[in-house]
């Protein structure tokens, strides 16, 4: 890939270590960086924005897994998913798993749960339950999401309005909600602590881990 005119990247697990505290050199690094680099994340909006203005990163982001998508710190979020579906299919995870919410008196788009129960077995039942809806691991949380939402979705929205078209951007990721996203840049990139599968679907593994890796990245693609 030439140049990327962005960057998207994800947070937790990339640019934070497993505890989710930031890794500083990957700040650094991404304040270096004068293509806009948008945070896409599973996180709420709320966080999500807070986070970018904090990195000292663009005011674009992509929170509850490409549920909501903001193009401004004083804006507003945009909703793409259906929330409805998520808590009808939760009401029917609660049928068989003890699941508890996770932020949700803040969410507007998905259902976030811990990761206490077993995912694919929740995965058969909410595919009979035909609700429209998949469950998705971040390795920090399970999301219960709008079947035609994802961060790679929420990612061509953007670059379509901004007028670029989403092969133009790069993406950095590390778990399996962010394999729609780097397919849907033109370049896909995992860190090397990444989880398999989204090794799998990357056009570049890092070395490093975390955001070790990403500084990495960073300097492969000439950012920094
Ligand atoms: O919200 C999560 O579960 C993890 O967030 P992430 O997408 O930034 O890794
Ligand atoms: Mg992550």
């Amino acid at each position: 890939m030439l140049r990327p005119k962005g960057l998207a990247i994800d947070i937790d697990g990339t640019i934070t270590y497993r505890n989710r505290s930031l890794n500083c050199k990957a700040v650094e690094a991404l304040r270096k960086v004068k293509i806009p680099v948008v945070l896409a994340t599973g996180n709420i909006s709320c966080f999500a924005r807070t986070a970018a203005k904090l990195i000292g990163v663009s005011d674009i982001v992509i929170c509850e897994n490409g549920g909501i998508v903001r193009f401004s710190y004083d804006g507003d979020d945009i909703v793409l998913g259906d929330i409805s579906k998520c808590l009808k299919a939760a009401e029917i995870l609660k049928e068989y798993f003890e699941i508890e919410f996770l932020d949700a008196e803040y969410r507007k788009s998905e259902v976030c749960l811990r990761r206490n129960f077993p995912i694919e077995e929740a995965r058969k039942i909410l595919h009979d339950a035909k609700l429209d809806v998949k469950i998705v691991d971040s390795g920090f949380a399970y999301h219960i999401m709008d079947a035609k939402v994802s961060k790679g979705r929420a990612l061509e929205y953007i670059a379509d309005e901004l007028g670029i078209s989403p092969k133009e951007f790069a993406a950095i990721g590390d778990s399996e909600n962010d394999i729609d996203l780097i397919k849907a840049a033109g370049l896909g990139i995992a860190v090397g602590d990444a989880d398999l599968k989204l090794k799998m679907e990357a056009d570049v593994v890092v070395s490093k881990k975390n955001g070790d890796g990403v500084v990495e990245a960073l300097e492969l693609l000439g950012l920094i």
